[in-house]
């Protein structure tokens, strides 16, 4: 099928359901996929109604006072998950019960456990479940992947450094604020850390999920008000000696150039607004007189459809996971992200596994 159709329920109208449904319903020359705004849940109906006038007037979406409406909503395809991360296992576990396909914000859930909890529901109803990681979807990324582990563009790779850093004020943050309240599953590693250890998996290692080369991991947590205000991570690859320092923090913006990759042949540096989004990347040959070569994406939009066309794609080709965010990868991230937490000293309350 060349432009599938695929109808939306939406769970949450806060930041992240603004943006993803703001870029569904984009103009696009380059669409493949059609995406319909189906159905809207929130904890109102009032706040579903002023979602729509907002963020899709044109669409004529079906607005909920409660989640399970949506789940339940015959017209829904599939559900998106855009609440903080301490509901996505229930949200997932509610959706995929009446049937219905799930894309779930990252980090998937709070832990490894919750996630194998999800992904044995999904296979029992053989219904289609990936983890909303959209950077992995963006073209940049992909371009960066081949250029490196295909192309050998830096030759070997040797170390990858990546930061992701935003200044949110703690003390002035509300105690209901996902970002620190501990029971949301508050901290830097769960909401920023994870796209810098992803940058880290993908460009230390060519494989995905079972196929990847497992790392020993080293990590410190520094930890205010319960949750960890920054997390550094070391893998080391023992085969190759490759080294990843990937790291996160919630006191101090990262500066443009988040990442930076070593290789035998050169460096190759990612830019961009955030390290979530990536704009640009430069490969800077070794060697006074080698020429830089900068590859520059642009995206109207925030780029969030193109996971959405991904998974729309999948779904009508009858798949239950995605091939860039395989059911595998998300247990390995959420593996390691339990192992850091586990050394560091956050957690959460309702997290008896560590
Ligand atoms: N991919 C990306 O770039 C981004 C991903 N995210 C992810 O999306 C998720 C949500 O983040 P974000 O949109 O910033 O969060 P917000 O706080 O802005 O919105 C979350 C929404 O979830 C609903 N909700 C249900 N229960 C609660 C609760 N107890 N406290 C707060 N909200 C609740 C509310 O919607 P309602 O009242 O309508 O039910 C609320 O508006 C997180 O897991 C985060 O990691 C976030 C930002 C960017
Ligand atoms: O995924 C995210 O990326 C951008 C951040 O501002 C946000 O807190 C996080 O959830």
């Amino acid at each position: 099928m060349d432009c599938p159709t695929l109808k939306w329920g939406i769970i949450g109208t806060g930041q992240i359901s603004t943006a993803f449904v703001t870029d569904l319903v984009l103009p696009r020359d380059d669409k493949n996929a059609n995406h319909v705004v189906q159905a809207i849940g929130s904890s109102s109906k009032e706040k579903a109604d002023e979602f729509v006038k907002k963020v899709a007037p044109e669409s004529t979406a079906t607005t909920y006072g409660a989640y399970d409406s949506v789940y339940a909503d015959p017209a829904v395809d599939i559900v998106y998950i855009g609440t903080p991360h301490a509901f996505h296992k229930e949200a997932c576990l509610a959706a995929i019960a009446q049937g219905k396909h799930v894309l779930c914000e990252k980090p998937f859930t709070l832990n490894r456990r919750e996630a194998v909890e999800v992904f044995d529901a999904a296979r029992k109803k053989g219904v289609f479940v990936m983890e909303a990681l959209w950077t992995r979807f963006m073209p940049l990324c992909q371009e960066l992947q081949k250029a490196v582990h295909e192309d050998k563009v830096i030759g070997e790779v040797n170390r990858v450094f990546c930061d992701f850093g935003l200044h949110m004020d703690l003390e002035t943050l509300p105690r209901s604020s996902r970002l620190k309240n501990v029971a949301l599953g508050g901290g830097s590693l769960l909401d920023i850390g994870i796209y810098s250890l992803t940058w880290g998996l993908l460009l230390l290692d060519n494989g995905i999920g079972e196929t990847a080369a497992t790392p020993q991991v080293f990590s410190a947590q520094s930890i205010s008000q319960k949750i960890d205000i920054a997390s550094s991570m070391i893998l080391h690859y023992p085969q190759t000696g490759r080294q990843g320092i990937l790291t996160s923090s919630m006191q101090i913006k990262t500066d443009p150039v988040f990442a930076r990759i070593e290789g035998s042949k050169g460096v190759i540096t990612i830019e961009g607004p955030a390290t979530s989004v990536p704009k640009k990347f430069t490969v800077i040959p070794r060697g006074e007189d080698a020429e830089k070569k900068e590859y520059d994406f642009s995206r109207p939009g925030y780029g969030f459809y193109w996971e959405a066309d991904a998974v729309a794609h999948d779904i009508a080709a009858k798949k239950t996971e995605s091939s860039r965010m395989p059911w595998a990868e998300t247990l390995r991230v959420m593996e390691l992200m339990d192992g850091v937490r586990e050394r560091g000293g956050a957690r959460f309350p309702q997290d008896d596994s560590i």
